[in-house]
């Protein structure tokens, strides 16, 4: 990767909790302009990492290099939206924190697209789990950041919205060129998101592959040959982690 581009970047990182080491030695890097996936198993130590990478939380030691002070955004598993401000105050609300002008053709194109436009006075309550999962979206969006953090943004949808919001994120970034840098466990979502994927495994205490996918992403689909033979690849290496399990039916049977 040619060093411009690079938006972060992850030099060494060592992370412990206790005597459990999470993150050993480890290197990453995410570009200006692409989507970034983490993706792994439960306990793989794709939240450890995040957090270190967006600056909730300090390595026991390495680099985290950011590139012209950019501007961080953050989309959380359950929304956490302000119940007391309506949907336009907690867009208005950001805007201010992050000290933007009231950007309110911004709030509006941003309303329109998630389908939100005649919520704009309806409070997070009064709104299902999908709006509010759109609405914390659009939040970060409003900001103008250069990198959206978002951890696993679609845990609790179904897949309906989960659709939708995957939409909402591709045309989003297609238009704005964020950076996005994104937490998911499922392998279909990074491949049909992602233009780079770093796998974690806890057994490796970090990133065991790198995929990088070069289909545009309105295109993708997972049944074509490119993305099936990834997913394909991802499956194996997972159930290459849990293989210790098959050796273990017999004791299984023995003890119940
Ligand atoms: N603050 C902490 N104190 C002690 N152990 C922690 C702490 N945070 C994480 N861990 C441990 O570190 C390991 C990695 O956790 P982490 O949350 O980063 O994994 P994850 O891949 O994000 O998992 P999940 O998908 O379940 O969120 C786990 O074994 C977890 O129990």
């Amino acid at each position: 990767m040619t060093e411009e581009k690079i938006m972060l970047k992850l030099k060494n990182i060592n992370k412990s909790f206790q005597d459990l080491t999470v993150l050993k030695n480890l290197d990453l890097e995410i570009n200006q302009g692409e989507i970034c996936c983490l993706l792994g198993p439960s306990g793989s130590g794709k939240t450890t990492l995040f957090r270190i990478a967006a600056g909730l939380e300090k390595a026991d030691s390495g680099e985290v290099i950011k590139k012209n002070d950019p501007r961080f955004a953050y989309v959380f598993q359950s929304p956490r939206l302000l119940p007391w401000k309506n949907a336009e105050e907690n867009l208005t609300f950001v805007q201010k924190n992050y000290g933007l002008e009231s950007e309110k053709s911004l709030r509006d194109l941003l309303f329109r697209l998630a389908k939100l436009e005649n919520f704009k006075a309806a409070y997070p309550d009064e709104l299902s789990g999908g709006m509010q999962q759109r609405l914390e979206l659009i939040r970060a969006f409003a900001v103008k950041p250069d990198l959206v953090f978002l951890d696993e943004p679609f845990k609790s949808l179904d897949m309906k919205t989960r659709m939708n919001l995957r939409k909402l994120i591709t045309v989003i970034q297609a238009e704005t060129g964020i950076t996005l840098f994104l937490i998911t466990h499922d392998p279909e979502e990074a491949l049909l998101l992602a233009d780079r994927i770093y796998i974690m495994a806890a057994e490796k205490q970090g990133i065991i592959k790198e995929i990088k996918i070069e289909k545009a992403r309105e295109r993708r689909k997972i049944s074509d040959p490119e993305l099936y033979q990834h997913l394909e690849n991802i499956m194996e290496i997972f159930s290459d982690l849990v293989s210790d399990l098959e050796d273990a039916g017999a004791e299984i049977k023995r003890l119940f």
